[in-house]
């Protein structure tokens, strides 16, 4: 990515259930699914913050902050938005369902990391955020 490339910076969640899947979402007109999370507001306190109110804006569930542990900071094309670069700060948070999709948000499903198939899922995802839980 050049330095004129547009960034767009977000907080992003792995969220996984009890057989180790991951829950991706699909926002409305979007082709790929990816992580739940978003864009930082100007009153979020932190990361974490953020991570809560997205998560509760597009799946209704309830984030629990202990427990959170910080995977790192990841890049990669954006999905959407042709010619900008996503960076994500991404952690492993547990939450609490129902989870069902709101919002923005048209699909959700879950998806073992180690076997994603042909869903269509965004790069940032696929090629780093996924194979990050396979072992
Ligand atoms: N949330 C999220 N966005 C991603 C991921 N991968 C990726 O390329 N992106 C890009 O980053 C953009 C972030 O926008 P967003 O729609 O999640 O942010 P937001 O909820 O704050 O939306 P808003 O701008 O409508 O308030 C997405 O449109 C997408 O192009 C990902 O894994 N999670």
């Amino acid at each position: 990515m050049s330095a004129t490339t547009t960034r767009i910076e977000i907080v992003a969640a792995m969220i996984r259930d009890a057989e180790g899947r991951v829950l991706l979402v699909r926002k409305r007109g979007a082709a790929v699914f990816q992580q739940p999370g978003g864009k930082r507001d100007p009153g979020d306190a932190d990361d974490l913050h953020t991570l809560a109110r997205e998560l509760e804006e597009e799946l209704g569930c309830r984030m629990r902050r202990e427990g959170a542990r910080l995977l790192g900071s990841f890049s990669a094309p954006a999905a959407n938005e042709p010619g900008c670069e996503v960076v994500a700060v991404v952690y492993e948070v547990a939450a609490d369902g129902p989870f069902e999709a709101r919002a923005e948000i048209e699909a959700l499903c879950w998806v073992d990391p180690a076997q994603p198939g042909d869903l269509p899922i965004a790069r940032l995802s696929r090629e780093q955020l996924l194979p990050l839980l396979v072992s």
